[in-house]
């Protein structure tokens, strides 16, 4: 893979996921650089990871050669308009925000960026991380590429053709790891109940979850529902728990979910 400068604007949670991740997948530390407004932040990634970090977006940006806009959506405006002294015609720009287009970015700018947008998640910082790719029809090839294979480094990574798909792979996995850490917190309060301790509670569920994923990755050609069905024994306890997700919709209250975190990020889009 190329090795490109890249610099990260905004170093918090998601930033500092892929930059771990790129840094485990043996990114060099040179070619890294964290921006955060926030000097502990960017003291944080220096001492923490051995990478360049800093407080100065532009300088920073002038550096790179690829710029990652990592603020959250709320802070994209003022950011760039702050940024208006980069040239990004040589540049590519990555945003990795939630609810805000293309076109909107490079208004926000003032220029058409060569922009890609990135929907990552945080399991990136164990290079497990699902990204989820678009690029207007203008970028060009060799810079979907090197998008495509900077988070192919930190996770599995899929290209939608509409600019809309971004805001499904939101509902789908930006957002989904919470999903799961909601389900397993659930089952560690109710292991707790039963009567083990907090940690055993919790290795309980958690390497329940972690068998369950591996099993559902190892397996490509069983479907979901066949696995779920190798684990219920006709009246059996898993039967019994299982009806009562039925009974209270599991299904239907997910479908729900995921549907409204699209309609949050399409309402963002209006906001920001
Ligand atoms: N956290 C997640 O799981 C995911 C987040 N995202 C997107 O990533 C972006 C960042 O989210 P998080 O990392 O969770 O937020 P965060 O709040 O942890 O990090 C944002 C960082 O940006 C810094 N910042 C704000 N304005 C700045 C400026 N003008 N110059 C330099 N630094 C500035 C803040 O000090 C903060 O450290 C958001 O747009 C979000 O939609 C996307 C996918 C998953
Ligand atoms: O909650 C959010 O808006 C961001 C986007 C996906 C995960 N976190």
């Amino acid at each position: 893979m190329e090795q490109r400068t890249v610099a990260f604007i905004g170093a918090g949670n998601m930033a500092r996921s892929i930059i771990a991740g790129l840094l485990e997948s043996g990114y060099p530390a040179q070619k890294l650089i964290a921006v955060d407004r926030s000097p502990e932040v960017s003291a944080k990634h220096r001492e923490t990871y051995g990478i360049i970090a800093n407080e100065d977006a532009v300088a920073s940006a002038k550096q790179a050669d690829v710029v990652v806009l990592a603020v959250k959506p709320q802070d994209m405006e003022t950011l760039l308009q702050n940024m208006e002294g980069v040239d990004w015609s040589s540049k590519l720009v990555i945003s990795i925000a939630a609810g805000i287009s293309s076109a909107r970015l490079s208004e926000m700018a003032g220029s058409q960026l060569k922009l890609v947008r990135v929907m990552p998640n945080t399991p990136s910082l164990v290079s497990e991380g699902m990204s989820g790719l678009y690029a207007p029809d203008f970028v060009s090839d060799v810079d979907k590429l090197f998008a495509g294979q900077l988070m192919k480094a930190v996770g599995e990574i899929c290209w939608v053709s509409e600019e809309s798909g971004i805001n499904a792979v939101i509902a789908a996995a930006g957002s989904a790891p919470a999903y799961f850490f909601l389900f397993m917190e659930a089952m560690q309060a109710e292991a707790e109940r039963q009567g083990f301790d907090k940690e055993t509670a919790r290795l309980l569920v958690q390497q329940s979850a972690l068998g369950a994923a591996k099993m559902v990755v190892a397996n490509p050609d069983i479907e979901l529902a066949t696995l779920r069905e190798q684990v219920t024994s006709k009246g059996g306890t898993t039967a019994e728990a299982l009806n009562v997700f039925n009974n209270k919709q599991l299904t239907e209250t997910v479908s729900e979910a995921m549907q409204a975190a699209v309609r949050r990020a399409e309402e963002m889009e209006s906001l920001f």
